[in-house]
């Protein structure tokens, strides 16, 4: 009974996720919804960059926090091992919600690209990146990221081992193609207002923070054979041409 609840909870999680990352995508491009990241402007401008930038942090607290080993430690005593991810997921689902209904709009055009041609380019651009999370997701382990392999392994009654260190496709050309991918959807817009920036500039400060703290743990964890991946493939901008096999 335990595992089918533990499982319904994983399931229901990852449909949580995907619900969720298609209203994030209609927020930050303006499309289909009411509330978007430049709908009309609703407070002051001090009010809003104050509100905007609680949102942002609070976002990254959750996010960088509960994904690191020591949190964990002491998390999974009260959550059950199976569903720490899940719960991990569902956290920063209610996180971008949040930052999604309580967003406060700040209207001024920063810059607005008028030739036909290059607002094509940006909103490609926007598209590729929405389109690149979920698939370089399945590179790694999506299944993994997202809580839904742990609660299969407790159903089947078998011990979830943990993922071996991996460099496939985009992965031996840049280290974070994830957070390429999302700083893509966050900066490709033909008109940028200052709301949009603010959110662009700190979800990228976060991920640029959330990087370094990885690579310490992933270091800590596979030692010497991520050394060797951080000296021969860099960080964010893609080395193609060159494919490195670790
Ligand atoms: C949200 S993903 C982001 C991955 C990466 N920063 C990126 O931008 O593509 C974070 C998880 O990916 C795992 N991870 C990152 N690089 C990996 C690799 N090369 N092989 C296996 N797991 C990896 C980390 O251990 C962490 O659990």
């Amino acid at each position: 009974m335990k595992r089918w609840m533990f499982f319904v909870y994983g399931i229901a999680c990852y449909l949580a996720f995907l619900a969720v990352y298609a209203w994030f995508c209609a927020f930050t491009g303006n499309l289909f919804v009411a509330k978007s990241i430049d709908a009309p402007v609703t407070s002051s401008v001090g009010a809003a960059v104050a509100v905007n930038l609680a949102l942002l942090l609070g976002f990254g607290v959750q996010h960088s926090l509960m994904a690191r080993p020591a949190f964990k430690r002491v998390w999974t005593r009260i959550v059950p091992q199976p569903i720490e991810r899940s719960t991990y997921v569902l956290a920063s689902c209610l996180a971008v919600v949040l930052l999604i209904w309580q967003w406060r709009p700040i209207d001024a055009v920063v810059w607005n690209v008028e030739n036909t041609t290059a607002r094509g380019v940006l909103w490609t651009l926007f598209a590729i990146g929405w389109l690149m999370v979920p698939v370089v997701s399945l590179m790694i382990n999506h299944f993994d990221l997202f809580g839904v392999r742990q609660v299969w392994c407790y159903l089947r009654g078998r011990e979830c081992q943990p993922l071996a260190f991996r460099t496939p496709w985009l992965y031996s050309h840049v280290r974070h193609p994830l957070y390429v991918a999302w700083a893509l959807t966050f900066w490709a817009t033909p008109t940028m207002t200052a709301g949009h920036l603010l959110f662009a500039i700190g979800l990228t400060a976060y991920m640029v923070a959330a990087a370094l703290v990885e690579e310490r743990d992933l270091l800590a964890h596979f030692g010497q054979q991520y050394a060797a991946y951080q000296q021969t493939v860099p960080r964010y901008i893609p080395k193609f041409g060159k494919r490195t096999s670790l």
